[in-house]
This record gives C-alpha cells, structure tokens and sequence, in this order.
C-alpha cells in the first residue's frame, strides 16, 4: 500500500448512486470528499450536503464544498475549494471560521505560491488527462507540475482523468494524492478501484 492520499469529488450521476457508492468506499480511507455541484436549487443541494454530512461524520472524512462560501457558512462541513474564478484565497482565510480546511486551484507556480501565501491547505493540480466530468480543464504538462510542486510545502492532489493505470512515475512522484470523480463514482467496481489507487 502507498502513502498517496486520495481524494473523491462527487459528480453529476444520479444522487442516490453516488451516495450506494460513497457508503462502500468510504470506509476504506479516503482523504477528503468534495461536493461539486453546479447546477442544483439551494434546497436540493442542501439537502444532499445534508446527507454527505452524516456520512462524512460516519466515517471521518472531511467534506469540502466547491465554489460556495454561502454554503459552507450554512451547512456542517469542514472546508471549501477555491479555483481561479472564485474568491481569492486571501479573503476567505481572513472571514472563515477557524480551522476551515482550504484547498485551491493551480495551473501555475506563480498562482501556487499566492493561494500558499495566503493560507491554502492544499492544491489541486492538474488537469493531466482529458475528463469527461469537466470537459473544458486546462491541461498541464509534466514540467508545470514539477514546478509547482518545487515552489510549495502543501500538499498537492493531481486531478484530471486520472485512473490507477494512468498514474505515470513524473506524476506519482509530485504529488500526495490524486482528486478523483468519474474514475471511481461512474466504476461498476468502485471498491477495486480504490484499493488499485492504494496499490500504485
Ligand atoms: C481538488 C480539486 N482541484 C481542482 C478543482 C477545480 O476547481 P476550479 O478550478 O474552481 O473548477 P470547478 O471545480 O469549480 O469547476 C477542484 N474542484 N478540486
Ligand atoms: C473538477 C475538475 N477540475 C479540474 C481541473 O483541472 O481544474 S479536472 C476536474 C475533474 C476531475 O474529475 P475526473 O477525475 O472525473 O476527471
Ligand atoms: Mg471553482
């Protein structure tokens, strides 16, 4: 078993399939849980951060929310992940309630150093392959990878596409941990999927 991290993001398949899954790969050691939702009304989206709540605390993973700084003050999670199109790092570190876990996005050493700078927790990084959860992410080269991974002491989650066969030496070796959707949440075999990323 290696000591790389792994981070599960919900997405867009039926609600209720994701929590079937949750239920079972939870258990077996997942870093984080984020709820990445775009498109949902406040009372549904709320009520299915309501029942990853319960879960998360079940089973100790944090649970982070995407985007929301609204959500997050409302709702009992741990944490929020900010992306370059969302309120700077700076702020919310400033307004949070203490201990809020804050993760953020880099394509960029420059942009890394920043959110480090100004209290993230962790990066993700990516993205490394095409991903059918967000069609349009930027994608990184090996090399932007090793340069960020130069220029910061948090922990880095590498994102995009990634399957435990796609996992190549340059990335396994920058980064704790890999941020994963579709590889495990749309998997007929999401146990096994998980414990292959635990056995890269
Ligand atoms: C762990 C992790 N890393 C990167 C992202 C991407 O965040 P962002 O750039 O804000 O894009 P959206 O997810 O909001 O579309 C992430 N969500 N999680
Ligand atoms: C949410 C997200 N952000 C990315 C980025 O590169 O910023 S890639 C991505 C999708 C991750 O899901 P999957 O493992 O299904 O590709
Ligand atoms: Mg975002």
């Amino acid at each position: 078993m290696n000591t790389k991290k792994i981070y599960l993001i919900t997405n867009s398949n039926p609600f209720d399939q994701q929590l079937k899954i949750l239920k079972k790969v939870l258990p077996l050691g997942i870093e984080y849980l984020q709820y990445r939702q775009k498109s949902l009304s406040w009372e549904q989206a709320l009520d299915e951060i309501h029942q990853l709540s319960i879960l998360c605390n079940l089973f100790e993973v944090p649970l982070i929310i995407n985007d929301r700084l609204d959500v997050v003050t409302i709702t009992d999670c741990q944490g929020i992940h900010l992306g370059e199109d969302d309120l700077p790092v700076k702020y919310v570190r400033r307004i949070a309630r203490p201990n809020l876990i804050i993760g953020a996005t880099a394509k960029t050493p420059e942009r890394a150093q920043l959110c480090e700078n100004a209290g993230a927790d962790y990066l993700g990084v990516g993205a490394f392959y095409q991903s059918s959860t967000k069609c349009n992410a930027k994608l990184i080269s090996h090399e932007t990878l090793k340069q960020i991974r130069a220029s910061v002491k948090i922990p880095i989650f590498g994102i995009g596409g990634l399957t435990p066969s796609n996992i190549t030496e340059d990335i396994y070796e920058h980064v704790d941990g890999f941020a994963v959707s579709d590889a495990i949440l749309s998997n007929a075999d999401p146990v096994t999927v998980v414990k292959n990323f635990k056995a890269l």
